[in-house]
């Protein structure tokens, strides 16, 4: 048949199977009002009419001649629906059909991911069949189709798996402990391609995390501002982290003191040189925390203030650094949006985003307590530096009451208690920030575990040759024999900054040659030794001498005799220093084999390689000799 009959006479007819005929036109139906099921497969159909207000369920019009979809917005209770080879390239036309549940396209002309958006909507499809499309090419196609129509449970005949919707949201809209953990893992590699060191600066002690403050918060909530004036106003304690930006300069900011300003392309270089430690894309812009201005501050003895947003502590949150974090919140939307119109600096879309990035944090609060070490509201602008100086102080008086505590009870009883060590500032501060940490909380599990480790009675000779040393030299100077080195230790001065593995070793190298001989030493360099546990070069080194428990027994006579002749002539020092430094150096038996992976001391997360290449920021071992300063081993 080639035209299509009347059927008006039909008024209960709820079936009706026309495939195969010639019909070019649909027509007839207008008062089947009981018609669920239709098909007219195999005509010459080239334009869906005829069908207004049909109560169709099923529609079938496989094998036609249509080149768009139209005519169906009226038929709101299809649910099946077969235009599969045809002409289609376009999926404009079924927006309105919301209880469509599957919809076969097979074999037409749609190419492009894009025209999902028209089903995009459709909450009940389920089964949507793509295949013989020119779409189909398209990079990603699956996973792209996936993503952007989540509720489909059978993508071209084929079941869509739990994992391909995870991959998709992963792909395309990530989670942001997602973006997170991909950024952890991009500079984790990218710093394990590099030669590595070892960065005594940020390992002041082996029971220990380096403290690191972070403030975090959505962007211009002051907590830039409020993390300089807390270094400057604590500057015993803090310095400030100089992160990396890709954006340009705000009137008055300055490179080296706000950011370090630098191109898209320098950026990208830094990340393949393993330089970050994390990094994130904010407003069009990149920023970055360097191990580099982490060691910066941590050279001086202090401990690193940071600011930086929510991102960032995640993937801070992935690394072995174990900083505290204070959130700074506005909780006075109006407010906050006042003071970021009044910067002048921001477009008001970036205010938007700003804004609405509160509720990021706030969600983060009630869905992880415990994610922030403190939170401070900071629509008050008056109070929010004296709440956050006093949370601050807190920890520190607190630690430093404690520490004084320890002191005395040291000195009373613990002569022969020799695990009591007394705190130093930074250590106190470092004993607080692990301090307050919950065991239960899975987020601090790596950090319990490790404590755990370090708590174990296993410790290898070397090891313990290098705390009952220290034990020792602590027991002295709570005697009043010898200054308080620990306190020195950490104070903000060049004198006492740590230096490298390498700088280590060749102190080592010179302290085990000279041990026996007596020159004059300053207190500074009897403090900055005195303090010394063996680096695991110089542990590895008495290894082989196999005397790493002669050390153990080593009388505190031996050990100012060696610190003072740490400090013997520079060009001695100079001389050993270059001899340490020298890959080819017969320093010690086997120094010219392939170096070996010395014992790494407990606390320590990342077991690195002492590198014989230069730091990027220049030889601390040169450095160190130039400055005539002594070494504090780790
Ligand atoms: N390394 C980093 N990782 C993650 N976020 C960072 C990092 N460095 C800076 N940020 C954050 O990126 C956001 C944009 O920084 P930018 O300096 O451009 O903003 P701002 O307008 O000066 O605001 P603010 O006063 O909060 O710094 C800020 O919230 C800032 O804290």
């Amino acid at each position: 048949m080639t035209k299509m009959k009347d059927l008006s006479a039909y008024l209960c007819l709820t079936k009706l199977d026309l495939d195969y005929n010639g019909f070019s036109e649909i027509s007839g139906l207008e008062q089947c009002t009981m018609l669920t099921h239709l098909s007219l497969a195999h005509n010459r159909i080239s334009r869906i009419s005829g069908l207004y207000n049909l109560p169709l369920s099923h529609l079938c019009l496989r094998g036609n001649q249509l080149e768009r979809i139209e005519g169906l917005e009226t038929i709101k209770s299809l649910q099946f629906l077969d235009l599969s080879l045809n002409r289609i390239r376009s999926l404009s036309g079924l927006q309105n059909l919301c209880i469509l549940s599957s919809l076969n396209l097979k074999k037409n002309l749609i190419s492009e991911i894009k025209e999902c958006k028209h089903i995009h909507e459709l909450s009940l499809l389920r089964d949507l069949n793509l295949l013989q499309n020119p779409v189909q090419e398209q990079q990603d196609y699956r996973l792209s189709v996936v993503f952007l129509l989540q509720h489909l449970t059978m993508l071209d005949q084929e079941k869509v798996t739990a994992e391909e919707k995870v991959s998709s949201v992963n792909k395309y809209d990530p989670p942001i402990e997602v973006v997170a953990a991909r950024d952890h893992m991009t500079h984790l590699v990218y710093q394990l391609m590099q030669p590595q060191m070892l960065y005594d600066s940020t390992l002041p002690s082996a029971d220990s995390p380096y403290p690191i403050l972070v403030l975090t918060g959505p962007q211009g909530c002051g907590k830039r501002e409020l993390a300089h004036r807390l270094c400057q106003d604590l500057n015993e304690c803090f310095g400030y982290g100089i992160c990396h930006t890709t954006r340009g300069p705000y009137f008055g900011e300055e490179n080296g003191i706000d950011y370090h300003f630098v191109s898209e392309e320098d950026f990208q270089n830094m990340i393949h040189m393993g330089k970050f430690i994390q990094t994130m894309h904010y407003g069009g812009h990149r920023y970055g925390l360097t191990r580099d201005a982490i060691e910066e501050v941590a050279r001086d003895g202090l401990a690193c203030c940071v600011h930086m947003e929510l991102e960032g502590v995640l993937s801070l949150k992935n690394s072995f650094f174990e900083p505290r974090y204070v959130l700074l919140l506005p909780t006075d939307v109006e407010k906050y949006t006042g003071h970021l119109k009044s910067r002048s600096i921001y477009e008001p879309a970036q205010i938007d985003v700003a804004v609405s990035r509160i509720d990021l944090y706030t969600n983060t609060i009630e869905q992880q307590p415990g994610f922030f070490d403190n939170v401070i509201p900071c629509d008050d602008w008056e109070e929010v530096y004296p709440t956050l100086r006093q949370i601050v102080k807190e920890y520190l008086l607190s630690e430093e009451l404690k520490g004084e505590n320890n002191n005395r009870a040291d000195d009373a009883s613990t002569a022969h208690e020799p695990d009591e060590k007394p705190p130093s500032p930074l250590s106190t501060l470092m004993s607080h920030f692990s301090a307050t940490l919950d065991p239960s909380d899975p987020a601090h599990a790596n950090y319990f575990t490790r404590i755990q480790a370090e708590l174990s009675p296993q410790k290898n000779p070397t090891e313990l040759a290098s705390i009952r040393r220290r034990e020792q030299l602590v027991r002295e100077a709570v005697m009043g024999k010898s200054p308080g080195v620990y306190s020195l230790l950490f104070k903000s001065s060049t004198q006492n900054a740590p230096s490298s593995q390498q700088n280590s070793d060749s102190q080592h190298l010179e302290e085990s040659r000279e041990t026996h001989t007596k020159s004059s030493g300053s207190e500074e360099s009897h403090a900055s030794t005195a303090l010394s546990v063996p680096t695991s070069a110089a542990a590895f080194e008495e290894q082989v001498n196999g005397s790493a428990l002669g050390h153990a027994v080593e009388t505190p006579k031996d050990h100012l005799e060696s610190d003072q002749s740490a400090n013997t002539s520079r060009a001695d020092s100079d001389h050993l220093a270059a001899v340490a430094s020298s890959p080819s150096s017969d320093r010690r038996p086997g120094s010219n084999m392939k170096p070996l992976l010395p014992p790494i001391p407990a606390g320590r997360k990342t077991p690195l390689v002492p590198s014989m290449s230069p730091s990027p920021r220049g030889s601390p071992n040169t450095a160190a000799t130039e400055e005539g300063q002594t070494n504090t081993e780790q």
